[in-house]
Parts: structure tokens; C-alpha cells; sequence
């Protein structure tokens, strides 16, 4: 699809009746996002969540999918080593029967990549805005502003690609960041927040619904409003990352 030029749609999903609309909406990507501990658990960040939580979500998740990749997110300090990564990859894949999984971060956890993909477990990379690394970056906010921050992240992207990666999502970066690391890879880029030209779009399944207890990030677009009803909103969501009206200049930074 990146050759293709065709946008690679993806939304979150937690649950078998979420996942049923999302595919035969025409969803590619099903990604059973840690965010979860935030919009399902109503926690204040991704942090506490669990393997075995990530576990139960994707294995019901795997329930209403008859045709999109089953991406799960491996949670915070699941992945501290290789053998570590390996092993709680290995849950996700058995326990969640996900078909790929994903990590935050680049050349950090390399190694991690490296052992999970010489299991034969395909592994989705994640750059940009860390939200397991929160309490480090003191908030949610755009990264990559700077060059030497940039060139880190296009770096990262590479490492990613070269230690077997099969994808990537940035998360909250400038468009022309996201636009550059689109093409130093020849692995699908997915952003959130990351502009128009990425080769596809994520977002959370909550947030494009409006079931947001009032707080959207602001690279997010309510589509419930116009649309009235949960498939209408997807399907409008599909055709705009398809046809490159979303996101617009409004939800980029
Ligand atoms: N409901 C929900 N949506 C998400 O997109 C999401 C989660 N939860 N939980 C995990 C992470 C956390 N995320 C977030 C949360 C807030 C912002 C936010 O408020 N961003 C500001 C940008 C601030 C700046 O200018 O630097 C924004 O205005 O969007 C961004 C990403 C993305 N992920
Ligand atoms: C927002 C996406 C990329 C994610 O990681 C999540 O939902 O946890
Ligand atoms: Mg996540």
C-alpha cells in the first residue's frame, strides 16, 4: 500500500462489538491500543496497565475481526530486556492472538525488536510522543521540534526498519518531521498527530466517536458529529484518511 501510494487506515478497538464495525468498515489496522488504560480503566495515563489486561482486550478484540491485522500493544516495563520483550510478545500472540506487536521507542530497545522479530512475531515500532515514558516527559506534547531531536527520530526510524520492524506509528510531531521519516523508510509509517503524509492514520476509537469525557487531543476529529451514527462515523473516517482530507492543517502541528 506505501508503494501504492494508498493511505493504510487504523483505529483502536477494545472490545469484539468495536472490532466487528471497525472491519467490516474497511479498518486495516486494528490496534488494540495501551490507551485503553485511559479511555476503558479511566486512568490519567497508560502507565498502569498490564500484559494480562492487554491480553484479555486483544484476545476479545480478535473475537470481531474477520479481515484487519491485529496489532496489540506491548504496556510499560513489559518490554525491560529481550528475553523479557520475547516472552510477553509471546502472551500477546497466544493469549491475545495478535498477529504483530508494538513497542515504544528506537534505539533503546533495538534488541528488544531484533529478539521479538527472530521469534517470528512481526513488531510494530512507535516514535514521536511516548506515552508509557510520561513521567519522564513531564506531559503530552509535541516532539521533535528541534533538529538534533528530528535527525534522533529519522535515525530511530531507520534502526527500526534495518532491526526488522514491519511498521511504525508517530505519534505528535510536526508534518514536515513525519513527511521526512515517511521517506527514509521503506516500511509503512502510520501517524496520530503527525500530519497528511504519512503512509496511513491512527486514531483512538473513543476520541473520533466523542466519547471523551470532554477532553480530545486536539489532532483528533470528532466524526460522530456529522456523521449521527458509530458506522457512518467510521466509514467517514475511512473515505477522509483515504481521500487525504484528514487530518487537515487544524489537526497538525
Ligand atoms: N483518548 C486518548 N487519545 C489519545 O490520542 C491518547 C490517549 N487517550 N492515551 C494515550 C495517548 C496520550 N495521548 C495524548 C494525549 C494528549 C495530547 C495533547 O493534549 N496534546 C496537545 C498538544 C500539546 C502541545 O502543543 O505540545 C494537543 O493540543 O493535542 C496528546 C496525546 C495520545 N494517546
Ligand atoms: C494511539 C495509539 C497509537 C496507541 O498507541 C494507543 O492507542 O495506545
Ligand atoms: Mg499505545
Amino acid at each position: 500500500m506505501k508503494k501504492r501510494g494508498e493511505k493504510i487506515v487504523s483505529l483502536t478497538a477494545y472490545d469484539a462489538s468495536f472490532a466487528h464495525i471497525l472491519d467490516k468498515t474497511g479498518v486495516e489496522m486494528v490496534l488494540v491500543g495501551d490507551s485503553l488504560g485511559m479511555v476503558v480503566q479511566g486512568q490519567s495515563s497508560t502507565v498502569p496497565v498490564t500484559v494480562e489486561e492487554m491480553a484479555y482486550h486483544s484476545k476479545i478484540v480478535s473475537r470481531g475481526l474477520e479481515r484487519a491485522l491485529l496489532v496489540t500493544d506491548l504496556p510499560f516495563m513489559s518490554y525491560p530486556d529481550p528475553h523479557t520483550a520475547v516472552d510477553n510478545a509471546a502472551i500477546l500472540m497466544q493469549q491475545g492472538y495478535a498477529n504483530m506487536v508494538k513497542l515504544e521507542g528506537g534505539q533503546k530497545i533495538l534488541d528488544s525488536v531484533q529478539h521479538i522479530v527472530d521469534q517470528g512475531i512481526p513488531v510494530c515500532g512507535h516514535l514521536g510522543l511516548l506515552p508509557q515514558s510520561v513521567n519522564q516527559l513531564g506531559g503530552y506534547r509535541v516532539q521533535g521540534k528541534d533538529d538534533t531531536q528530528a535527525n534522533i527520530m529519522i535515525e530511530d526510524a531507520k534502526c527500526l526498519e534495518q532491526a526488522g520492524a514491519s511498521a511504525i506509528v508517530v505519534e505528535c510531531i510536526p508534518s514536515s518531521l513525519a513527511k521526512r521519516i515517511t521517506a527514509s523508510v521503506s516500511i509503512p509509517i502510520i501517524g496520530i498527530g503527525a500530519g497528511v503524509e504519512c503512509d496511513g492514520q491512527v486514531l483512538v476509537s473513543y476520541d473520533m466517536l466523542d466519547i471523551t469525557a470532554g477532553k480530545r487531543p486536539n489532532f483528533s476529529k470528532d466524526f460522530m458529529l456529522e456523521a449521527g451514527n458509530v458506522s457512518a462515523a467510521v466509514n467517514a473516517y475511512v473515505e477522509a484518511v483515504k481521500n487525504k482530507t484528514f487530518p487537515a492543517e487544524e489537526h497538525s502541528f
